[in-house]
């Protein structure tokens, strides 16, 4: 089957998933869909949209609707992005980039992962208004060097993931043979025999075009291999990371600087205490603390304690209707994780570029239904809460 044509019968976000299923092998299929746990907030996430139905208006002129919408100053051409992801190069070659050049593309923010096996010097260079997400190095006199080199490579948006002090309990990834770094097994061999277009098309030809891929961007020299006999990586403990590490970063950073992972109002205080410029709401998309609240719940208490910039979300967004719904509660913008993953294990540049396509459509649709021509004139009485089914 051609690639247009398998493309073709893919019409949801949803598909992509069922294709990815039996592109990629069962380890990194596993890593990326899974959470954590009993996968309560996996759940969680897709179950609260569901909470929310829309009071449409009719007979409105909406001929000539926009999804435009502006972040740090840039306007773009929908109000979804790509959220990071680490690894993203072991799901589909050069990974990151096909993400960053299909946003830049369809002109949608992209943020490109600390934990990704692709240099950001040569992310940035392709994808210049690309967002750099780090990880704070445990090592606390690691912290600066790493975020002057994200400076030096031109980034102008950092985002800092917060949530997550201690490394997540995956079973499923013990279950399915995936770690990092991957160790060589039977079955590890087995799994890449079994799935020939990953093998060729992704691993072996990273290997052979880029050799062994490391973590690149955890720190500000390359970190460990994806593949090693030797079990140790090279990530410390960040348990003793706190507010001290924002404000150091906040006073070097010169450029619109975010946090990832508030879900406490609280929290969203003290990020604007410590000079955010915005927020995302996340529980990591379920792989953290398993029985996290699910982020469109604690919007609203956010959006009153975060009034000066981008209130955004991410975690469960599968639908034009999410999004809608998330921006009728007062996000500006919102991130998906896993969906932009699958399309480009699917289908390459190709299969991303459809993803954005199919999404964006749903919410041209959707505010066509809803009777908006613009985004901002979603609120909340939008929507009426029906409660938990
Ligand atoms: C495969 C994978 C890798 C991820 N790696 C990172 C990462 O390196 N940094 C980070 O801040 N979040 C990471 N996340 C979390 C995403 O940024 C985002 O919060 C989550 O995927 C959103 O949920 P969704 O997948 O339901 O859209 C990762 C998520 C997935 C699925």
């Amino acid at each position: 089957m051609t690639q247009t044509r398998a493309l073709s019968k893919i019409l949801s976000l949803a598909d992509f998933e069922r294709a990815a299923a039996k592109r990629l092998p069962k380890p990194i299929y596993g890593y990326v869909s899974g959470a954590c746990e009993d996968c309560h907030s996996l759940r969680a996430n897709r179950d609260v949209f569901a909470e929310y139905e829309f009071v449409s208006r009719i007979l409105v002129d909406i001929s000539q609707r926009t999804q435009t919408v502006e972040v740090f100053g840039k306007q773009y051409d929908a109000p979804f992005g790509m959220a990071p992801m680490g690894i993203t190069a072991m799901s589909a070659y050069r990974g990151d980039i096909v993400l960053a050049e299909a946003a830049k593309r369809a002109n949608i923010p992209m943020i490109m992962s600390g934990s990704s096996l692709i240099k950001m010097e040569e992310l940035v260079a392709v994808a210049p208004d690309a967002w750099f997400q780090a990880y704070l190095p445990g090592k606390v006199d690691q912290i600066a060097p790493l975020i002057d080199r994200v400076a030096a490579a031109g980034f102008k948006t950092l985002v800092i993931t917060v949530d997550t002090p201690s490394s997540a309990n995956r079973e499923n990834n013990v279950r399915t043979g995936f770690s990092t770094p991957l160790r060589p097994s039977l079955r590890l061999a087995w799994e890449g025999i079994s799935h020939p277009r990953w093998l060729f098309g992704t691993f072996l030809k990273t290997l052979m075009r880029h050799g062994m891929p490391h973590f690149e961007n955890s720190f500000a020299t390359r970190g460990a291999p994806i593949m090693s006999k030797n079990v140790l990586r090279d990530f410390s403990s960040r348990g003793h990371l706190n507010w001290d590490h924002v404000r150091e970063i906040r006073a070097r950073w010169k450029g619109p600087m975010v946090i990832k992972g508030i879900l406490h109002p609280a929290d969203a205080a003290l990020a604007r205490q410590y000079g955010m410029d915005g927020v995302i709401v996340s529980n990591h998309g379920g792989r953290q603390l398993d029985g996290a609240v699910a982020p469109l719940r604690m919007l609203p208490q956010i959006l009153e304690q975060f009034k000066d910039g981008p209130v955004m979300l991410d975690s469960g967004v599968r639908r034009g209707t999410d999004v809608l719904k998330a921006l009728a509660l007062g996000a500006r913008c919102v991130f998906l994780g896993r969906p932009f993953n699958y399309a480009a294990a699917v289908g390459g540049p190709a299969g991303v570029d459809h993803a954005i396509s199919l999404l964006s459509q749903e919410v041209s649709r959707n505010m066509a239904m809803m009777g908006v021509n613009r985004l901002d004139e979603l609120t909340p009485a939008s929507l009426i809460h029906v409660g938990r089914s």
